[in-house]
């Protein structure tokens, strides 16, 4: 599905990320991490055209995406969420999710101004499938509050509801156990499997949860500096000297990485 071959980005004599290659297959759940500053951002934000790589080739289902506009690249079928919470905080819940949805609305202007039946359709699908999102991600109840008035957690949830919404093919989900406390984090370790077989989504995870990360990606590849030094399942990922060194520390997999 997705395939990053050699992918350089610099900016002015720093290189962010170096000759960077990394696939993820359908339905696969592909960890992305390593210490602060490895480049695991810069990676999101090249996957979803906010840069342009430097060298190198992305391709999503065979075709080049390199610096196609972030708008195209959504609605082919990639989505995120932010490390910095990004929802719109003063508008409900509800209606956050409505507006990721709203470039596949299946009505023109006029039908809306006119009040005709397919924008009632359309309307009516839409709320079934904004409700049955966030009953998913238990924020039913809370459809009318103002998101600001959300927990910490529950915001990085909608920020998921709201990426999902678009109706993506594949996922990057950046961060999102930051700040949730245990049980948060073990919730959303099993929405994450749920997703992948309910939405048939592929994800890529940035995450310094290594008990989240370990426990439900399939593969997991390790940046520093720019570089990646390791990719594996999470066992061998636990057990290569070189990241225990650079990232895991002694008790690779427990809790929070070390450099994290
Ligand atoms: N727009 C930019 N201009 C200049 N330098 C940048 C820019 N974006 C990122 N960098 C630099 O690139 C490097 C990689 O940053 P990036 O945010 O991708 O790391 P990260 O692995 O996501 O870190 P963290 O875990 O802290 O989020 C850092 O040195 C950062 O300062």
């Amino acid at each position: 599905m997705l395939n990053v071959e050699n992918v350089t980005m610099k900016f002015g004599g720093l290189s962010a990320v170096s000759q960077l290659t990394l696939d993820i297959g359908k339905n696969e759940v592909v960890g992305l991490i390593g210490p602060n500053g490895a480049g695991k951002t810069t990676v999101f934000n090249m996957l979803t055209g906010i840069y342009t790589p430097t060298e190198g080739e992305i391709k999503y289902n065979d075709k080049v995406i390199n610096g196609i506009k972030p708008h195209k690249i959504s609605s082919m079928g990639i989505a995120r969420t932010f490390q910095n919470i990004r929802l719109f905080s003063s508008l409900t819940v509800g209606d956050n999710v409505r507006i990721s949805h709203t470039n596949k609305t299946d009505y023109n202007l006029a039908e809306a101004l006119l009040r005709l039946p397919r924008f009632f359709k359309a309307e009516a699908a839409l709320d079934e499938k904004v409700h049955s999102l966030l009953a998913l991600f238990n924020l039913y109840e809370k459809r009318e509050e103002k998101a600001r008035n959300l927990s910490y957690g529950e915001q990085r949830r909608l920020e998921i509801v709201r990426a999902l919404a678009t109706d993506p093919k594949l996922l990057l989900l950046d961060e999102p156990a930051a700040g949730m406390n245990p049980a948060e984090t073990h919730d959303l370790m099993n929405l994450i499997g749920r997703l992948r077989d309910e939405f048939d989504v592929s994800i890529l995870l940035i995450e310094h949860d290594m008990k989240l990360v370990m426990g439900i990606c399939d593969r997991i590849n390790v940046l520093n500096f720019g570089k990646k030094i390791a990719s594996g399942n999470p066992y061998e990922i636990r057990n290569n000297e070189e990241v225990i060194k650079a990232y895991l520390g002694e008790k690779g997999g427990e809790g929070t990485a070390k450099n994290a």
